[in-house]
Formats: structure tokens, C-alpha cells, sequence
């Protein structure tokens, strides 16, 4: 929708042909975003081929998880001067990749033409053409602002940034710290609880960039601080519903039985720990998340703990 609102043509892939139906004959993705129109400029298919076929630009937004898998089908069709550009906010499970990562390896494309697209973003708010603001990072700045410009709407603000590392991290990592405070809301804990977690998560995710190699002012602007805040506050965000349902109570099959969209953390927290281990950084909240979501810790015996930490001064 932003990029046909921008003046580019643009073509949707979808595996169902009824959604593909449903958007080139009715405007709208009813199972997804009811209610919202898209412009004339959206067209839908379910042959990668067609979609790809002369793509200055290659949005990828499966879940993290699958994009391995997708990408390896994908690869043989696209034009071999398009630029992949990955809006996915996970880590991938047993190799810890960041998802350019994974583009550039099973797409065989060079870092110059792999950018991410992130910030305070729920999809939601994008649908109704709220304004906001995102990041746009590619290491080749020149790629940055061509898809920048490919993408600037009246509703929509992109700013260009070269730390693809620092934007990746800060998205997949946010909805981590978006389960640790869901829970801590879902306990019915206080807003005082909510800013020291994000405060900290951000100060964990920051620790794990600099180790990473990422520019450690990425994580006070939109792909960090910004979509931190979103995340952490909307009714909107999957991670947070999710973390809220955990912390009331529900297990965590329950919790997964009534998601039904694209909760990254609940998988990217095992991913992200593995990520701080092979750097060999602390990241506590994170550790926290992963035993209260995988190993059925009791969310009140690991606030307990996470409390008890031994004392240290803020910065390390
Ligand atoms: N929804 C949001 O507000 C935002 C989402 N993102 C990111 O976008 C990425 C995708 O999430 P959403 O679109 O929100 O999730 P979603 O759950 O709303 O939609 C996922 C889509 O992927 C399809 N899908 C599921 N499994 C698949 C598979 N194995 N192969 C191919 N397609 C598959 C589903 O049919 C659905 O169309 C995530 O990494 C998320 O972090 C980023 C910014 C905002
Ligand atoms: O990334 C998002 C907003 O930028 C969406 O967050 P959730 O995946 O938690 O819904």
C-alpha cells in the first residue's frame, strides 16, 4: 500500500488464490486488514514468477522462520539486479542469522543490495494511513535512498541508515523486551515495571549490537527506542497480546491457540539468547523470556530472580 501510494506499480504474492482473488476483485484483504482499501497500484498473484518479474525492489514479509525455505523457491525467479528488501523482525532458530543474512546466502545477492525496512510500524496504523516514521538501511547508501524515495508518502517518513546490523537487531529484539512487558502487564505489574524493562531491555540490545559491530546511536532512534515504544504499548502488537495472555495465566499452548498472527519473539527469544551467547553478552530480560516462554518457568519466580540479580552500576 505505501509503495503503490508512493507512485510505484506493484504486484503482491500470496500462496492463496482466494486472497489473491479477493484483493485484485474487492481491494481489500479481508482475512487480514478487513475493511481497508488498497490503491489501484496493488495487484495480487500467486506465481512468485509474475511478482518478481522486473522488481526494482523485492519486499520479503514472511514469518522469520520460513523465509529460508521460501527464498530457496523464490531465488531462480528474481531479476538479478533487484533489490531484496526484508520488513521481517526474527532471528533464525539453529544459525542465529539475522534475516540479510539469510537473504544474501540463499539469494546470493552482495550486502549492497539487501536493505530492512523497520520503526514503530504496526501494520494496523499503516493500513489507515496514520503517519509514521521508519528506517530505511541499506549498506550502500545510494540503495537507501532510492528505495527511501520508492516508499516516501504524505502518511509515511522514511529516514536512511547504513547500520543494517543495529536495525535488524532492534526490531527482532524489541519483541522479545514486547513479551517480557505483555507478561509483566498480563501480572497486572505497574507502568514503572513497563519503563524499567524497556530501559533495560534496550540497554541488553544495545550491549549485544556493540558486540554485533552496530552503531550503538541506532538503538536510541526508530528501529530502536521508537519501535520499542510501539511495541511495548499498543494493544495492537502480537508480542505484547502475547506476553499479556502469558503473564495471565494462560499456558503456553492456550496462548498460541488464540494468536492468530506472527508473534517473532515467542521464537526469536531462543534465537536472540543464542545470538548473546556466541557474543558472550548478558542479556537477562531475554534469558527471562525464553525460560518463562519454553520452559514453563512461573513468570512470579522469574520476576523474583530477574530482581535478585546481584547490583551493578547502570552502564557497563
Ligand atoms: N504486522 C506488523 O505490524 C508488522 C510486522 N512486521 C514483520 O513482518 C513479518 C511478517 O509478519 P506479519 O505479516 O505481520 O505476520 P502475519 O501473521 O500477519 O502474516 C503472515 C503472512 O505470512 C503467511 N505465511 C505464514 N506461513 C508462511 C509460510 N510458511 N510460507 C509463506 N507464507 C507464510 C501467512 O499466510 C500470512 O499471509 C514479521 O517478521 C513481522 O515481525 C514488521 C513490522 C510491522
Ligand atoms: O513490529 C511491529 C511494529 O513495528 C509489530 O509488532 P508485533 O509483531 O508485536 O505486532
Amino acid at each position: 500500500m505505501i509503495l503503490a501510494d508512493a507512485g510505484c506499480e506493484v504486484t503482491v504474492w500470496g500462496r492463496r488464490q482466494e486472497v489473491a482473488d479477493a484483493i485484485n476483485t474487492t481491494r481489500t484483504n479481508p482475512d487480514y486488514l478487513p475493511g481497508f482499501e488498497l490503491p489501484d497500484g496493488v495487484r495480487a498473484t500467486t506465481d512468485p514468477a509474475e511478482a518478481a518479474r522486473d522488481a526494482e525492489f523485492t519486499v520479503l514479509t514472511v514469518p522469520s522462520q520460513t523465509l529460508r525455505e521460501n527464498l530457496a523457491d523464490w531465488a531462480p525467479v528474481l531479476p538479478s539486479d533487484t533489490v531484496l528488501v526484508s520488513l521481517m523482525k526474527g532471528v533464525e532458530l539453529g544459525t542465529a542469522k539475522r534475516m540479510s543474512e539469510v537473504i544474501e546466502e540463499v539469494a546470493k545477492a552482495p550486502a549492497e543490495r539487501v536493505a530492512v525496512v523497520t520503526g514503530p510500524n504496526l501494520a494496523k496504523e499503516i493500513a489507515g494511513r496514520m503517519p509514521a516514521a521508519a528506517v530505511v538501511a541499506c549498506r550502500d547508501e545510494d540503495v537507501a535512498r532510492r528505495l527511501q524515495a520508492a516508499c516516501h508518502t504524505p502518511y509515511y517518513r522514511p529516514y536512511t541508515n547504513t547500520d543494517v546490523i543495529g536495525c535488524e537487531l532492534g526490531g527482532a529484539v524489541k519483541n522479545v523486551i514486547g513479551l517480557a512487558v505483555g507478561i509483566a502487564d498480563g501480572m497486572g505489574l505497574g507502568d514503572n515495571t513497563k519503563a524499567s524493562l524497556m530501559t533495560r531491555g534496550l540497554a541488553e540490545t544495545t550491549r549485544l549490537g556493540l558486540a554485533m559491530g552496530a552503531d550503538p546511536h541506532t538503538f536510541s532512534g526508530l528501529a530502536g527506542m521508537g519501535d520499542l515504544i510501539a511495541t511495548c504499548s499498543s494493544p495492537l502488537s502480537r508480542n505484547h497480546t502475547f506476553g499479556t495472555n502469558l503473564g495471565r495465566g494462560m499456558t503456553l499452548q492456550e496462548t498460541i491457540a488464540v494468536t492468530k498472527q506472527t508473534a517473532e519473539g515467542v521464537k526469536s527469544c531462543e534465537s536472540v539468547l543464542d545470538l548473546a551467547r556466541r557474543h558472550d553478552v548478558d542479556m537477562p530480560i531475554t534469558e527471562t523470556v525464553v525460560d518463562i516462554v519454553h520452559s514453563g518457568k512461573p513468570p512470579l519466580v522469574a520476576l523474583r530472580e530477574l530482581m535478585s540479580r546481584s547490583a551493578k552500576p547502570e552502564r557497563r
